[in-house]
């Protein structure tokens, strides 16, 4: 098994209830993401996936949907909170299927990690 990682990261604002107090206050953070995809084997160019064509993907995710919005308006969190976990969620299935749609490759999104700080990451493992 072969496992590939690419970073990108993003500027969001968002209010948590029910977290920490001082988390219930409008505020963001610079998140940084990275994501892990595996697969079994090789093509013939002796990669399992273009990191290019990975990070297009993770990009389109992050940049488009999430980057400088103000999570707790977005649909995708309606009724949530957006946590650092239920961001690494929305990576990782967003990421998911564009990679099915676009690659030939079979690949697995097998990790996201949501750094909302240097010191803290909330990492979700796709079933
Ligand atoms: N499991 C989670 N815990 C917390 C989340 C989260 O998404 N998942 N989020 C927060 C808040 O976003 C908060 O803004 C960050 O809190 P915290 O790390 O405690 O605050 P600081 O960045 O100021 O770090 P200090 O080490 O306290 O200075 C909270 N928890
Ligand atoms: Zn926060």
């Amino acid at each position: 098994m072969f496992e590939l990682k690419v970073k990108t990261r993003f500027a969001g604002a968002h209010r948590l209830t029910m977290v920490g107090q001082k988390c219930e206050n409008l505020h963001g953070h610079n998140w940084q993401v990275e994501v892990c995809v595996k697969g079994p084997k090789l093509n013939d160019a002796g990669v399992l996936a273009d990191f290019g064509d990975i990070k297009k993907a993770v990009r389109q995710v992050v940049d488009g949907d999430l980057d400088h919005k103000y999570l707790n308006e977005l649909s995708v969190f309606e009724g949530m909170q957006p946590t650092s976990e239920r961001i690494a969620v929305y990576i990782a299935r967003q990421v998911q299927a564009l990679l099915d749609e676009n690659l030939p490759e079979k690949l697995q999104v097998s990790r996201v990690m949501a750094w909302e700080s240097e010191d803290a990451c909330a990492i979700y493992y796709p079933d």
